[in-house]
């Protein structure tokens, strides 16, 4: 069950003349951390959100072993979104809510309609829950208000949520973009304990080559919608940076091949 490959094949997205993503075909074994970089506008968001369908492709197919992720409807379309959890660099928790409130709302999608509106949860849900916050280092702000958290403990407590839902892959959307270097690295800690510990695949959209270098087993490159490289962080030499980034983009690096910590800008 767990052996299923995710399969990404010719896969496009235009949005009127834009390609942001362009005939994209990558195979990703189960339990991979794959690291995705690229300039702004390179298409990483898209492709992400092409994956758990929250965007719908203009051509191509996505497989997750013999499933067509891409035919899927209704019930299986949602079993699908559970399986593959997304977080984003905002966090998206409710502000006003309890932090074991909003873990707990990673099992929503389980509920009926009317206990998701009471937001009734069972003692095994909630004890899922406070194990999820143990991992992550969160229990001691169980009963905080969520909005009341520093970025990056907002940001693991969104990654305790995403597990409720039990997932086999774990789509992060620049998870470490608004934190700083220390809240960064437990994030990246956690997403490295899920992956190693559970399993589960990761694919992280990054803006900082040296973070992905240190933890992703493989690195995607994307420009113009297009992949530029894919392999490992030893194959990622400064001539590789070039070419993904133009050398508008390089200069902004350390010629060093561990750059660094600068975002690329857009490159038009
Ligand atoms: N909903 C949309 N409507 C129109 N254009 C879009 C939409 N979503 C993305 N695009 C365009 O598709 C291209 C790829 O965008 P995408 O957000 O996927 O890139 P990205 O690599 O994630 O960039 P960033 O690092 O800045 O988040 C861009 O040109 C963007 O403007």
């Amino acid at each position: 069950m767990e052996q299923q490959h995710l399969i990404l094949t010719d896969l496009s997205r235009s949005f009127g003349a834009t390609k942001a993503v362009d005939r994209v075909t990558l195979d990703i074994p189960p339990g991979q951390f794959v690291g995705i970089i690229g300039p702004s506008g390179a298409g990483k968001s898209t492709m992400l959100r092409l994956i758990n369908r929250l965007v719908e492709p203009t051509g191509g197919s996505i497989h997750h072993g013999a499933t067509d992720v891409t035919a899927l409807r209704g019930r299986a379309l949602r079993q699908w979104r559970r399986d593959c959890a997304m977080i984003f660099q905002q966090f998206n928790l409710i502000e006003r809510l309890d932090v074991l409130t909003n873990v707990l709302t990673g099992r929503l999608a389980e509920h009926g309609f009317l206990s998701s509106m009471a937001m009734r949860f069972s003692d095994a849900e909630r004890a899922m829950a406070i194990q999820a916050l143990e991992r992550l280092d969160l229990v001691p702000q169980a009963l905080k208000r969520a909005g009341a958290l520093s970025g990056g403990q907002q940001q693991r407590v969104a990654i305790a949520k995403a597990l409720l839902q039990r997932p086999r892959i774990m789509l992060a959307d620049e998870p470490i973009a608004s934190l700083d270097p220390g809240n960064a690295t437990r994030v990246m800690e956690a997403l490295r304990s899920i992956n190693r510990d559970d399993g589960l695949t990761v694919l992280v959209n990054l803006h900082t080559l040296d973070t992905a270098r240190a933890y992703c087993h493989r690195i995607v490159a994307m420009r113009f919608g297009r992949i530029m490289f894919d392999g490992t962080p030893a194959q990622l030499t400064p001539d590789v940076v070039r070419d993904i980034y133009g050398s508008e983009g390089l200069a902004h690096f350390d010629e060093g091949v561990t750059s660094t910590a600068a975002r690329v800008p857009a490159l038009a």
